[in-house]
C-alpha cells in the first residue's frame, strides 16, 4: 500500500493525537495500521499474528488510558507492533530486530510508552501489580494494566502475580487476559479448557450482553450490576469464577476487535478499584486470512508476499538442529519404550511436533512452564521413564533451581535439551541462550555435551538414553552442516572425552559446540597464512577431557578457545584454570561473549560484533604469531 494511503496515521503519531480522533474514525484508523504491520512484516519479518489479533486492543488502551503515565504492561511483547507504532515509532518500525534498530519487543530504554521491557512469557501481572502498588505507596493516582496472553497465563509466575495482587484489595490493577486460544502451536492444559467454557456458556453470555447493554456509564451503577452480575454469573456457570475466587473481579468476556464494546468497557473499568481482570476474546492473525487459517505458521512467519500470502521461504540446504532433535527422538521413542518427550509450549519450535503427531500419548506440552517441565521430567525419570525434556537455553533459565533440586541432587536421568544454545540473531537479548554452560557448568553432577554438527547430536541424545544419569545438550538455532545423519547408524560417544580435529604445532585451538565448524574454518586459512593450528574439539562442556588438556598443556604455549556463550564461567575460563591448576605455562585467549548485553541482529552479525566469527577467529589465530 502506498503511503498516500495511511491517511490517519499520516496525521496521527502519538497517543495525545489518537485522543482527539472521533470515536467512529478509530476503526479506519485500526485499519490501517493492521495494513501497515501486515506490509512491513511481509519486508521485514516478525510477530505478525499475535501483533494483528492485538491492533484493536492496543488503540483502545491508548485511546482510553493517559499512557505513559498510566502504564501498561505487555507480557512477552509479541503482540506490541500496533502498540510501538501508536507511540511514535512507526518509521522506526522499519528498523524492528535489525542491527541497531528497535527491537522487536518492549524496551524501557526505547519508549517512555515501553513501561516494561520483555521477550519472556509470564511476567506482566507481577511487574504491573509491583508498579500498581508503588503508585498506592506514593499517593499517586495511575492506572496500571497488564495484558496477557491465554498462553502466557499459563505460567506459574502468572498465577503467582495473581495470588499476590488478588490477596490487595484497593491496589488499582487491571489484568487483560487477551484469549485468542492460542499459543504459539494451540493452547493446551486444563485452564485453556476452562477459558473456553466461561467463553462459551451460552446462558451466560446472553445474560453478560443484556447486564453490559443495560450497565449505564455512571460507575456507581457499575458497581451494582457488577454486584448483581457475579451473583448470577455464579449460578449460570454452577461454579465460582477462578479469577473471581481469587479476588479479582472479572469482566467479560468482551469481543476484543470490537472497539466500541472496548473502549466503553475500559473508560467504565478505568473507575473500578482493586484488582480487576477484562476477558477480551480476540482472533489471532485478526484481518488477514493467511494468518487465522494457519495461526501457528504466521506466528513468525519469516517474508511473505503480502497480497497473495505466499511465505518466502530461504533456500534449502542443510536440515535444522531442531529437526535432528525431533526426528531423533521419533527414532529413539520407537526403540525404547521409556522415552518420552516434554516441552513447554514449544512442540513446533523444537519440532517436538513429530513425535507428538506420531505418538501422543508419549509426547507432552505442558504450557509455558519450563519450571514444571523439568520437575515433571524428574517424576517420571523417577518412575522408570527416561524424558527428554526440550526448552529453549535463555527458557531454561527459568527453570535453574528446578535442574539442581529435581533433577541433579537426585541424580536423575532426565535428558534435558537446550535448543537455541547460544546467539539467536533478531529476537535479540532476551532471547540469546548465551548463559547456559556458565550455569549449569557449576552444577555437580551433570554432564553437558555440545555437538559440532548433525550426527554428534543424533549420537549424543543416543548416548544420554544409555546414561542412567542428568544429561545436557545444548545446540544452537538454524541449519546444520549438511552432513549425512537420518537413518545413520547410532554411535555411543565416550563421555567426558573430546576429539583432536587438525594436528599443528604453533597454537592449539579448543573449541566447544557448532562454532568448532568456523573455526575449523579459520584454523585452514591460518595454516595456509603460515600459523600451524592444532584444533581440537571437546565435545563436552562438562566433564571436560582432562587427558586433552594435559596433551594441549604439554605440547603448546598458546591456546585460543571459542564457545557460543558468556566467557565468565564459561569454557574458556574453565580450561585457562585447568592449565593453572596443573602448572602450564599456557597463554589462553578466549573467544566468546563478553560481560555485556549482545541486542538483535542476523546472527552473522552478531557474531562478528562478538569476534568470534570466522574472521574472528582467524585474527585471534594469527595474532598468536606475536
Ligand atoms: C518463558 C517463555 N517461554 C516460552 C516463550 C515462547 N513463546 C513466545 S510467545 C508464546 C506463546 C504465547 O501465547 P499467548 O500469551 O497466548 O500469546 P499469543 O501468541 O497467543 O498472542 C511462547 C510459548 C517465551 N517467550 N517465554
Ligand atoms: C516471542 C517468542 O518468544 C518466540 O516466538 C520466539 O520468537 C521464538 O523464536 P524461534 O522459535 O524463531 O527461535
Ligand atoms: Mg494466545
Amino acid at each position: 500500500m502506498s503511503s498516500e494511503e495511511y491517511k490517519l496515521l499520516d496525521t496521527i503519531s502519538s497517543p495525545r493525537e489518537l485522543k482527539k480522533l472521533p470515536p467512529e474514525e478509530l476503526s479506519a484508523y485500526c485499519d490501517e495500521l493492521r495494513r501497515y504491520i501486515i506490509d512491513e512484516c511481509a519486508v521485514n519479518p516478525g510477530h505478525l499474528a499475535s501483533s494483528l489479533g492485538a491492533v484493536e486492543l492496543a488503540a483502545a488502551l491508548h485511546y482510553v488510558f493517559d499512557t505513559p503515565e498510566d502504564r501498561i504492561v505487555w507480557d512477552v511483547g509479541h503482540q506490541t507492533y500496533a502498540h510501538k507504532i501508536i507511540t511514535g515509532r512507526r518509521e522506526a518500525f522499519k528498523t524492528k530486530r535489525q542491527l541497531n534498530g528497535i527491537s522487536g519487543f518492549p524496551r524501557m530504554s526505547e519508549s517512555e510508552y515501553d513501561s516494561f521491557g520483555g521477550g519472556h512469557a509470564s511476567v506482566s501481572i507481577s511487574a504491573a501489580f509491583g508498579m500498581a502498588k508503588a503508585a498506592e505507596l506514593r499517593g499517586e493516582k495511575r492506572q496500571v494494566v497488564a495484558v496477557i496472553g491465554d498462553g502466557s497465563m499459563t505460567g506459574g509466575l502468572a498465577f503467582e502475580g495473581l495470588n499476590n495482587a488478588g490477596a490487595s484489595k484497593r491496589t488499582n490493577l487491571l489484568v487483560i487476559l487477551n484469549d485468542n486460544n492460542m499459543a504459539i502451536d494451540q493452547a493446551t492444559g486444563a485452564l485453556k479448557n476452562y477459558l473456553l467454557k466461561i467463553s462459551t456458556s451460552v446462558h451466560y453470555n446472553r445474560f453478560k450482553q443484556r447486564l453490559w447493554g443495560l450497565m449505564s456509564h455512571t460507575p456507581r451503577l457499575l458497581r451494582l450490576c457488577q454486584k448483581a452480575g457475579n451473583a448470577v454469573k455464579q449460578g449460570l456457570l454452577n461454579k465460582s469464577n477462578f479469577f473471581e475466587s481469587l479476588n479479582f473481579r472479572y469482566f467479560g468476556p468482551v469481543d476484543g476487535h470490537n472497539l466500541k464494546e472496548l473502549v466503553r468497557t475500559l473508560r467504565a473499568l478505568r473507575d473500578i478499584e482493586g484488582p480487576k481482570l477484562l476477558h477480551v476474546m480476540t482472533v489471532k492473525g485478526k484481518g488477514y486470512l493467511p494468518a487465522e487459517h494457519d495461526q501457528p505458521a504466521w506466528h513468525a512467519p519469516g517474508r511473505f508476499n503480502p497480497d497473495t500470502g505466499e511465505r518466502i521461504s530461504a533456500p534449502g540446504g542443510a536440515a535444522r538442529y531442531q529437526d535432528v532433535f525431533g526426528e531423533t527422538l521419533l527414532e529413539l521413542a520407537r526403540r525404547d519404550e521409556r522415552v518420552v518427550g516434554v516441552t513447554p509450549a514449544m512442540p513446533s519450535g523444537c519440532s517436538m511436533n513429530i513425535l507428538l503427531r506420531e505418538m501422543p500419548g508419549r509426547c507432552f506440552d505442558v504450557g509455558i512452564a519450563e519450571g514444571h517441565a523439568v520437575t515433571f521430567s524428574a517424576g517420571l525419570a523417577a518412575a522408570g521413564m527416561v524424558p527428554f525434556c526440550n526448552i529453549y537455553s535463555s527458557f531454561m533459565q527459568r527453570a535453574y533451581d528446578n535442574v539442581i533440586h529435581d533433577v541433579a541432587i537426585q541424580d536423575l536421568p532426565v535428558v534435558m535439551c537446550l535448543d537455541r544454545g547460544g546467539l539467536v540473531g533478531e529476537d535479540g537479548v532476551t532471547h540469546h541462550g548465551v548463559f547456559d554452560m556458565a550455569a549449569f557448568g557449576a552444577v555437580p553432577g551433570l554432564t553437558i555435551a555440545a555437538p559440532m554438527n548433525e550426527p554428534e547430536l543424533r549420537n549424543m541424545m543416543y548416548t544420554a538414553l544409555g546414561s542412567g544419569h542428568p544429561f545436557m545438550i545444548r545446540y544452537p538455532r538454524g541449519h546444520g552442516e549438511g552432513l549425512p545423519w537420518r537413518g545413520e547408524k547410532f554411535e555411543t560417544l565416550p563421555v567426558g572425552r573430546g576429539r583432536r580435529l587438525r594436528e599443528g604445532a604453533d597454537v592449539a585451538l579448543l573449541t566447544v559446540g557448532t562454532v568448532g565448524n568456523a573455526a575449523a574454518r579459520a584454523a585452514g586459512r591460518a595454516a595456509a597464512e603460515g600459523v600451524s593450528v592444532a584444533h581440537y574439539d571437546l565435545r563436552f562442556v562438562k566433564p571436560l577431557d582432562e587427558a586433552l588438556l594435559d596433551e594441549v598443556g604439554r605440547k603448546f604455549r598458546r591456546v585460543v578457545t571459542v564457545e557460543d556463550g558468556s566467557l565468565r564461567g564459561g569454557v574458556g575460563e574453565a580450561v585457562a584454570a585447568f592449565f593453572n591448576g596443573r602448572g602450564y605455562d599456557v597463554r589462553v585467549q578466549r573467544l566468546g561473549i563478553g560481560d555485556e548485553w549482545v541486542e538483535h541482529g542476523t546472527p552473522g552479525q552478531l557474531y562478528a560484533l562478538c569476534g568470534y566469527d570466522e574472521e574472528g577467529i582467524l585474527r585471534a589465530l594469527l595474532d598468536t604469531r606475536a
